[in-house]
């Protein structure tokens, strides 16, 4: 945690005023940063990879990050004003991983101490991307699989998919479930029917799939339990979301989990800041591996 105390013994204040400063401009930006460091991780490990511009074989362009991942913009300012306090020495995906604590906290969520001197990478593999992100369609062993495979457990799945207490997804990300669920015909009948005739209209089949809605219908901006309560109630947004409650599968994995959180949000906070630092280590580079980037969207020439 004292990575930079003699090298750079502001970047926390730093980052955490800038992270304010982009949340008094947008609160939703605290998801987006949140998930950028989720989808830095789980691709090639927390190395800043994502922040690359890669061209059409880099992460940004991936099918989970195309028009979706967002937030790129207030990275940058992060790290000019972390760059002029010290140069050349915090990487950016240390930036990313105390943005993204920084983003919960302020958003009512639990704190934790960061864990820093994650080096950055030097390549963006956007096929590694599509491959290792779990996709919304997924079912739920493959999105149990897609943790593991990171060295993350079951816990760490239900606890860490609780990021979805906050933030928004665009309609063809759930719309699958509106009108013609898997070929049935008819829509998920696991969706609560209220908040069913409520997405119809707002993501009518062939209108814009752009056009987003909360993760959490309670409390969008603010970080709570309620995303474990929709669960039981069937008002989970994504497909990816209700099966960790409804799905046959979840009943000896990771309903019993659900439950507990959307009762106790002691535990799930705890749990989440646990999972956090656990996926913050996924991978790291350190030692001579990598490099402290200059600027988080070029490797250092
Ligand atoms: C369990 C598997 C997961 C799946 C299938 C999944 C999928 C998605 C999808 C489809 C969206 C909407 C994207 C869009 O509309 O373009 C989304 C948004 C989001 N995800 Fe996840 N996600 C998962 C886990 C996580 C984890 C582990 C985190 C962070 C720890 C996270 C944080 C977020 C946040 C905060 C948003 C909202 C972003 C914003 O509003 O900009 N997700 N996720
Ligand atoms: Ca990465
Ligand atoms: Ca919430």
């Amino acid at each position: 945690t004292d990575f930079y105390k003699s090298s750079c013994p502001n970047v926390s204040k730093i980052v955490r005023r800038e992270v304010q400063k982009a949340l008094m401009n947008e609160i939703r930006m605290a998801a987006s940063l949140l998930r950028l460091h989720f989808h830095d991780c789980f691709v090639n490990g927390c190395d800043g990879s994502i922040l690359l511009d890669g061209g059409d074989d880099g992460e940004k362009s991936a099918a989970p990050n195309l028009n979706s991942a967002r937030g790129y913009e207030v990275v940058d300012t992060i790290k000019s004003s972390v760059e002029s306090a010290c140069s050349g020495v915090v990487s950016c995906a240390d930036i990313l991983a105390i943005a993204a604590r920084d983003s919960v906290f302020l958003s009512g969520g639990p704190s934790w101490k960061v864990l820093l001197g994650r080096r950055d990478g030097t390549v963006s593999n956007g096929t590694l991307a599509n491959e290792a992100l779990p996709s919304p369609f997924d079912p739920l062993d493959t999105i149990i699989s897609k943790f593991t495979n990171m060295g993350l457990n079951l816990t760490d799945v239900v606890s860490l998919s609780g990021a979805h207490t906050i933030g928004r997804a665009r309609c063809t990300l759930f719309g699958n479930r509106l009108f013609n669920f898997s070929g049935t015909g008819a829509p998920d009948s696991t969706l609560d029917t209220d908040m069913l005739s409520d997405l119809q209209s707002l993501c009518p089949q062939n209108g814009d799939g752009n056009v987003t809605t909360v993760l959490d219908r309670n409390s969008s901006d603010l970080f709570d339990s309620h995303y474990f309560k929709n669960l039981l109630s069937g008002m989970g947004l994504l497909s990816s979301d209700q099966i960790l409650f409804s799905s046959d599968e979840a009943n000896s994995t990771t309903k019993p989990l659900v439950q507990s959180y959307s009762n106790d949000s002691g535990l799930f906070f705890g749990d989440f800041a646990n999972s956090m630092i656990k996926m913050g280590n996924i991978n790291i580079k350190t030692g001579t591996n990598g490099e402290i980037r200059k600027n988080c969207r070029v490797i250092n020439s």
